[in-house]
């Protein structure tokens, strides 16, 4: 029986991340990466598909829970019949990508508490079972190429391919456990010790999350900043700056329904809300990462741009489906890859050229390369831009005239104009200015429905689409343009339900995958920055706030939320979703926020403190 999603807390180290549920599971965890098959994946399943579970005995105990302020190092309370306890979970920082490991530490607060343990590893995304052997230590598991040990000093007794453990904690305690992952034909190694790494971890996150600038004045919306850059910062895999959309797949759009997707992977589209979300919050080394890999992952012939890439710039990301995986609720199938990765999406080439302009804006150094990159891709781009897509939302469906896919051609042409403009750099002015011009007449002529007055999501059609919220965000128009009024106005109309922005509707666009789907956040905080550029600052203020509201207890946020079930959807904790939440939060304290910046095409304000 799954949990809700509210239920997840998130644990990472920049190399891969754990998902731990409020009754003290870990249900999904891949190793040694975001993309490695996953060793507990009870999250898509039950808890014979790999969990590691640290509890009192007591079912009835009272769990609350909290991250260490400014940190990702978890912190579970469990109040008892006896005693109270609190179980602390995070992973070690490390600097090699093939040794990883989680550090588990239940710790007496008073009286005592009866806890268990039950360690149910299963490689391979669930199904292969390890060789489990007893060491003075704890154990060792291998299966293939993987193995864990488990470092503990308590008794262990392996049944049924479970390892379970009794013990008694009695206040001022300390009990830990530690799972390390190494190659198997490699050396095991050992988390020295574990009280100190903790001590360790909890500086290191406070130290990365004082760097935040955001107005102190504004305490809670502060928070929700931090906690969802913290969020963006496990998503990120450390050795090359790639930032996965989430550490999950198949986490269900509806529940029971097919829309299951596999987030492990680095979304180019993702690109420059995040650039705007990491500099104007003061991360510019992550920013200056974020760059280089996007650099690294696009070079290459222009017309073998892909719309994702996986962690390290792969490019080979195949999708199948995982038979011995019910999914979580049964909504299957659970895919494993991304068969998007061969789509055309023409808004891309917008997303990485304004990224690379927005880097030049910010001073990041300017790297010849990148220019030499624009230029590349912009006469590809000068050669495809009609050509019918797949679109923003990546639709599996027939390919279309999406107007954003041109909206976004219009951003490429127009910041490389701004480009030569604003720095100096050399390129055909004159040619980009015209295409810039001709794409943004095409637009207004072919994408705007006088009837409904609105643009529409495909050329000559009537369906809506919510990320036309971007046209005065990304300059096109201004925001009291009359054409952008009665967008906005038209989605608050046929696309808000209970309060959160859909896409579009499934039931008049076929997207080829069938089926419905739950609001996207992401839409919901474009709504609210749209509000903030029209001056609606209360309607954008009173968004935000119920989209705070639906985070869970800790803060994260799924991809998209059921307002009719009034729960979270999708994969979790999701990239697209907090970086809304940055953007918009920096939006509505500041009259010249991100969205302003973006519109302007002016540098993001790089930390100074608002
Ligand atoms: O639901 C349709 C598509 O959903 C996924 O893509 C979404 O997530 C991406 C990453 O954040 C985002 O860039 C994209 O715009 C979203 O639609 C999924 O990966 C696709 O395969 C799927 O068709």
């Amino acid at each position: 029986m799954s949990k809700p999603i509210e239920d997840y807390g998130i644990i990472g180290n920049m190399i891969s991340a754990a998902l731990v549920s409020r009754d003290g599971s870990i249900d999904w965890l891949c190793l040694p990466r975001f993309d490695s098959a996953a060793c507990f994946a009870a999250l898509l399943g039950d808890p014979k598909h790999g969990r590691w579970l640290l509890a009192p005995e007591d079912p009835a105990c009272r769990i609350s829970r909290r991250y260490v302020p400014g940190t990702a190092v978890l912190e579970t309370r469990f109040e008892t019949a006896t005693g109270v306890c609190t179980l602390t979970d995070f992973m070690p920082l490390t600097h090699d990508e093939e040794k990883v490991d989680v550090v588990r530490i239940v710790r007496g607060v008073s009286g005592e508490v009866s806890m268990s343990m039950e360690l149910i590893l299963r490689f391979n995304y669930g199904q292969a079972a390890p060789w489990v052997r007893r060491r003075d230590y704890g154990l060792s598991a291998v299966a293939g190429p993987d193995a864990v040990e488990l470092h503990t000093a308590i008794a262990l007794v392996g049944r049924e391919m479970t390892t379970t453990a009794r013990f008694t904690v009695r206040k001022n305690e300390e009990v830990p456990f530690t799972l390390s992952y190494h190659r198997s034909h490699k050396m095991p190694h050992f988390v020295p010790d574990s009280s100190e790494t903790m001590a360790r971890t909890i500086s290191w996150w406070q130290e990365w999350s004082k760097r935040c600038h955001f107005d102190i004045k504004h305490p809670i919306w502060r928070d929700a900043v931090i906690r969802s850059l913290i969020t963006l910062k496990l998503l990120t895999f450390g050795p090359t700056g790639g930032i996965v959309a989430a550490p999950t797949t198949s986490l269900p759009e509806t529940i029971g329904g097919s829309r299951n997707w596999d987030y492990r992977y680095c979304w180019l589209r993702d690109s420059a809300l995040t650039l705007y979300a990491l500099l104007n919050a003061g991360y510019r080394e992550e920013a200056e990462a974020w760059r280089q890999w996007l650099l690294r992952a696009a070079a290459g012939h222009p017309e073998q741009l892909r719309i994702m890439y996986g962690i390290a710039g792969e490019r080979w990301l195949p999708e199948n489906e995982i038979t011995w995986l019910p999914g979580y609720e049964e909504s299957s199938p659970v895919r494993i890859g991304n068969e998007a990765v061969d789509q055309i999406q023409l808004d891309v080439y917008g997303e990485l050229i304004e990224t690379l302009y927005t880097a030049r804006e910010a001073e990041l150094a300017p790297l010849a390369e990148a220019w030499r990159l624009v230029g590349v891709l912009l006469d590809h781009l000068a050669t495809i831009w009609r050509k019918p897509d797949n679109g923003i939302w990546e639709v599996r469906g027939e390919p279309r005239a999406f107007t954003h896919s041109r909206l976004m051609c219009w951003v490429a042409f127009d910041r490389a104009v701004k480009s030569v403009e604003h720095f100096g750099l050399d390129g055909p002015v004159d040619r980009w200015r015209e295409l810039r011009d001709t794409i943004h007449a095409d637009i207004c002529e072919n994408g705007f429905n006088p009837n409904r007055n609105s643009f529409t999501q495909y050329y000559g059609g009537k369906a809506l689409d919510a990320s036309l919220l971007l046209i005065p965000q990304v300059g096109f128009l201004p925001a009291d343009d009359p054409r952008v009024i009665g967008t906005i106005t038209a989605i608050e109309q046929d696309l808000v339900r209970n309060g959160f922005v859909l896409r579009y509707s499934t039931d008049q666009v076929d997207d080829g995958v069938g089926g419905e789907e739950g609001a996207f956040l992401a839409c919901s905080f474009w709504l609210a920055d749209a509000y903030v550029m029209l001056g609606r600052i209360d309607d954008a203020s009173k968004l935000f706030e119920s989209l705070l509201a639906i985070r869970n207890d800790l803060g994260l946020l799924a991809e998209e939320y059921d307002p009719i079930g009034r729960r979270l959807v999708g994969n979790f904790p999701q990239g697209f979703s907090h970086i809304g939440l940055i953007n918009t939060a920096f939006n509505l304290i500041d009259a010249t926020g991100p969205a302003q910046q973006r519109s302007k095409r002016v540098a993001p304000t790089d930390g100074k403190t608002r």
